[in-house]
């Protein structure tokens, strides 16, 4: 991952001619420019493929639509590419194929205007010890040719309960400080669209707990949030939606709630006294599944619904003579669901 700093001056190289005098909007943009924020995903990645000049394909032909607002975690195991897809939507590495708009600004033909909305917090704790965090995120701003703002950096500062540490040189606050003071830099220059990469790597579970609700204020403020992780419980804990990737491929995108309801699908499994041929009739309602040997009866049923049905089912089953000697219950977890996807992709 590259530093905060090569990030900056990548973009503050890129800035200075992004305002440069546009005509000025008749009614009909402004009109258009009005709804379109509300229409239009803030990043939209079509067919992306990134194949490294080692001949490795880091990625393959991705489609990804991220929605105004939400928090997007994106899961994957190491070396799935997830760093590779963030650092080409952050101008920092170029595809090989495909396009990439954010806010609908292409990065490659509109890079000043793509770049001065994305803000990026990476990995690595890598900040300037002997700068005070007033300083250090005021400088960032600058280096993103925003004129400075002392009462937004005060804002930022507060929202991330860095404040009281203004004037506190970075190497005297805690490791989890200065994960903070990196989220600060990365929001310096006003971004709509942050990227937190592994923000909570390495990180004991009440900082990260910190750091979830630092996340949620920011969603609060507007901010769009895309944060990798290995820690399936952090996504499900954050997100709005989850995408897993895997070997360049994204395997699955889907609503955090949907995965949720997968989530509380339980298996009821009752191992029968005497072997069946069939379901008895007057059984046909139940979504049962009889076992090829007969000896297992199988029975789903979603734990988040008002009524699971095994009362009734027991009931109907012991009215159909049918006895069983044991049974046992299983639920799948989104690990479960992530390790199988990772699987069957292999
Ligand atoms: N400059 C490069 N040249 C060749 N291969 C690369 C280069 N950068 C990354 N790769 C390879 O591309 C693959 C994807 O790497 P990437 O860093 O995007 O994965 P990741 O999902 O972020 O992993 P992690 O969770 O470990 O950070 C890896 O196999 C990596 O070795």
């Amino acid at each position: 991952m590259p530093t905060t700093h090569g990030h900056d001056a990548a973009v503050a190289e890129a800035e200075p001619d992004a305002v440069s005098g546009k005509p000025e909007k008749t009614v009909e943009t402004a009109r258009a420019d009005a709804i379109l924020p509300r229409m239009q995903p803030i990043l939209s990645i079509t067919n992306l493929s990134k194949t490294y000049a080692s001949g490795f394909e880091a990625l393959k032909g991705i489609d990804l639509e991220i929605r105004r607002g939400e928090i997007f975690a994106l899961l994957g195991p190491n070396g799935a590419g997830k760093t590779t897809l963030i650092s080409i939507v952050c101008g920092l590495v170029r595809p090989s194929a495909g396009t990439v708009r954010v806010d609908g600004h292409d990065i490659i033909a509109d890079y000043r205007a793509a770049r001065s909305i994305i803000g990026l917090v990476p990995q690595e704790l890598t900040t300037d010890s002997f700068e005070t965090v007033w300083a250090t995120v005021s400088f960032s701003r600058g280096l993103f040719g925003k004129p400075a703002n002392p009462a937004y950096v005060e804002k930022v500062l507060k929202d991330l309960s860095l404040w009281d540490k203004r004037d506190a040189k970075i190497m005297t606050l805690s490791g989890g400080m200065k994960r903070r003071v990196l989220i600060a830099k990365a929001l310096a220059h006003e971004p709509r669209l942050l990227f937190l990469d592994e923000p909570t790597a390495g990180v004991d579970v009440e900082l990260r707990r910190d750091m979830w609700n630092v996340v949620r204020t920011l969603r609060d403020t507007g901010v769009t949030v895309i944060l990798t992780t290995h820690y399936i419980e952090e996504a499900e804990e954050m997100a709005d939606r989850i995408g897993v990737i895997n070997r360049g491929e994204l395997v699955l995108v889907e609503e955090k709630d949907e995965l949720m309801r997968k989530l509380g699908r339980k298996e009821l499994t009752l191992h029968l006294q005497v072997p069946l041929e069939a379901l008895p009739p007057g059984l046909d309602g139940y979504a049962l599944e009889l076992s090829e040997d007969g000896t297992e009866l199988t029975y789903v049923y979603d734990t988040q619904g008002e009524r699971t049905g095994i009362t009734t089912l027991l009931q109907d089953l012991s009215g159909a003579g049918v006895r069983f000697r044991d049974l046992q219950t299983r639920q799948s977890s989104l690990e479960e669901i992530f390790v199988s996807l990772v699987r069957n992709a292999r």
